[in-house]
Formats: structure tokens, C-alpha cells, sequence
């Protein structure tokens, strides 16, 4: 069984989560992956129906999204999941329960300012707020928290939604999360460079010294395959806590 993990997507409304996670879905299933997105709104619908948009009921939202994708990922899926994710909190208990479970656990900040987002405004939620209809809209009256160590940052304006889906792809192959099989039919499709050109622009943003390190520890184990993403510095690997995520999983066999 290939080896699951989870992607989280956090950003603001618009930021580009749930493109960017369409977009590399349909890349990974390409390439013989199973794949399943677990989209905020979609969620918002059944699982967690009656939710609103309160500090707690995001926080309950974002544990209930944590558990789901934990038990896929642990089934070998590849989880991704473009749920805004505001409070550092959450965020870091979904990130403990995948690392006691040894599931593999990897944060893309979708790091979009927030005048971009409300300029591209989507679903007219910048709009609203703006006319006084809409209060608490996240980034604009209602908290949202930077992830301070992400293992990717991506900034996607001016840049192709391709673009950023290959910073992603880039990453989950120096983490071995992408493998064999998978890596060989992605370049029979796009040829052995594949297409990663964020790797060689600055739009998808390395994160930390920490990160640098768990990126090189990865090409040195071979996992970065034919990845050419994963050499530049812009779409690198990058925390170590999240290396370990995977290796354990990995280690127990459900690789
Ligand atoms: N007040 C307010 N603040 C933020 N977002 C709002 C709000 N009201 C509705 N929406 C829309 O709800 C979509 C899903 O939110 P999430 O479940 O991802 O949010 S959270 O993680 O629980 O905070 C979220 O989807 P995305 O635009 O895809 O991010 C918003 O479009
Ligand atoms: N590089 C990019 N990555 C992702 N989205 C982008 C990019 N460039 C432009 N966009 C556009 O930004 C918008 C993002 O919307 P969406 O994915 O629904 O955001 P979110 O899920 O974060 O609310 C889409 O219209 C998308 O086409």
C-alpha cells in the first residue's frame, strides 16, 4: 500500500486552497494515487452542519476535518484539505494526532495576501463584509494566524495554479510521500523534468532553516526521485517534525 498523509491547505478565503487542491489531486490520481479531497464547504454541509464560524466552532470544525483525514491517510490516502484552519491551536492538534498515530502530516501555508484575496473575492465574501452584511469574515474582522513554520509556503499571485500544485507535488516527493510507480508515470506524462517550475521561481517560498534541513536529510535518503522541484530552494522540504511524520509511517509499514 502506498504510503497516505495528510495535506493540510490553510489560508484566507480566496488565497487559491481549494484550486491548488484540485488541481494536484487531479495529479496524483494521474499518476495512480488515491486521493480525496475533504473541501470546507462541502464539510460544512454534512459533517459538520450547524457550525458557524466562531473561534469554537472552527476549532471543533478543523478537529472534526483532523480526525477524518487521519483515518484516511492512515489507509494510504492522500488527503488534501483546503479548510482555512485560523487558529495556530487547531492546527497543531490535528499536526499531534497524525504524529501519534505515525501518519504523515504536511502544512502548505497558501500564503495569499489579503489584498489579492479580496480582489480575486470568489464568493463575494469580501464584498459583503465590505457593505456591512457579512461580519467575522477571516483576515478581515476575524483572526487568522500565520502559520509560523509551515512546511511549505506558497504566495500564488501572478503565478499559475500549475505552478502551485507542483510546489506541492515537489514537496511530497522529497518527502517520499509520492514514490516509484507514481513518480515514473508522472514523468512518462510530462517527461523527466516533469513540469515544476515553481521550484525555480520565487513563488513557492521555503520556510525555515529547520525545513532546509529536513529537505536535504531527504534528498540524501534518495526519496526525492526525479523531482527536479525538490532541488531548487524556493519549494523546499521543510520541517523536520513533519520528516519524522512520515518516516514513521512509513517504518510502520504502511508505506
Ligand atoms: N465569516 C467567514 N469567515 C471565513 N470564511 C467564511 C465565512 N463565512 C463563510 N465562509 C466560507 O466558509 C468556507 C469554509 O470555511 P472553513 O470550514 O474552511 O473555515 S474554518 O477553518 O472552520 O475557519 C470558506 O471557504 P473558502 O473561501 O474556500 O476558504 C468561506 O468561503
Ligand atoms: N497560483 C494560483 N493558485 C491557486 N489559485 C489561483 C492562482 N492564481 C489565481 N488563482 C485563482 O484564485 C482563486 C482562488 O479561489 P479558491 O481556490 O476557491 O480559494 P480558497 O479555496 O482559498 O477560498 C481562483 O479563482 C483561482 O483561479
Amino acid at each position: 500500500m502506498s504510503t497516505g498523509a495528510t495535506v493540510w491547505l490553510t489560508g484566507l478565503p480566496s488565497a487559491g486552497k481549494t484550486t491548488i487542491a484540485h488541481a494536484l489531486a487531479e495529479r496524483l490520481r494521474g499518476a495512480g494515487r488515491r486521493v480525496e479531497v475533504l473541501d470546507g464547504d462541502e464539510i460544512r454541509e454534512f459533517l459538520s452542519a450547524g457550525l458557524g464560524f466562531s473561534r469554537e466552532d472552527r476549532h471543533t470544525n478543523v478537529q472534526r476535518i483532523g480526525f477524518v483525514a487521519e483515518l484516511l491517510a492512515s489507509h494510504g490516502v492522500l488527503v488534501l484539505v483546503p479548510v482555512i484552519a485560523p487558529y495556530t491551536d487547531s492546527r497543531e492538534a490535528v499536526r499531534k494526532r497524525h504524529q501519534a498515530q505515525g501518519t504523515g502530516y504536511v502544512e502548505v501555508h497558501v500564503a495569499t495576501p489579503v489584498d489579492v484575496c479580496s480582489v480575486r473575492d470568489v464568493k463575494g465574501l469580501y464584498a459583503r463584509q465590505a457593505a456591512g452584511e457579512l461580519s467575522g469574515l477571516t483576515g478581515v474582522d476575524d483572526p487568522y494566524e500565520v502559520p509560523e513554520d509551515p512546511d511549505l509556503r506558497i504566495e500564488t499571485q501572478d503565478r499559475a495554479v500549475e505552478e502551485s500544485a507542483a510546489a506541492v507535488w515537489a514537496l511530497l516527493a522529497e518527502r517520499g510521500l509520492v514514490t516509484g510507480d507514481a513518480l515514473a508515470r508522472e514523468a512518462r506524462e510530462r517527461g523527466p523534468a516533469g513540469d515544476a517550475p515553481a521550484a525555480t521561481g520565487p513563488q513557492a517560498t521555503a520556510t525555515s532553516e529547520r525545513s532546509r534541513r529536513g529537505g536535504g536529510e531527504a534528498r540524501e535518503r534518495g526519496t526525492a526521485g526525479d523531482a527536479p522541484a525538490a532541488t531548487g530552494p524556493q519549494a523546499t522540504a521543510t520541517s523536520e517534525r513533519s520528516r519524522r511524520g512520515g518516516g514513521e509511517a512509513r517504518e510502520r509499514g504502511t508505506a
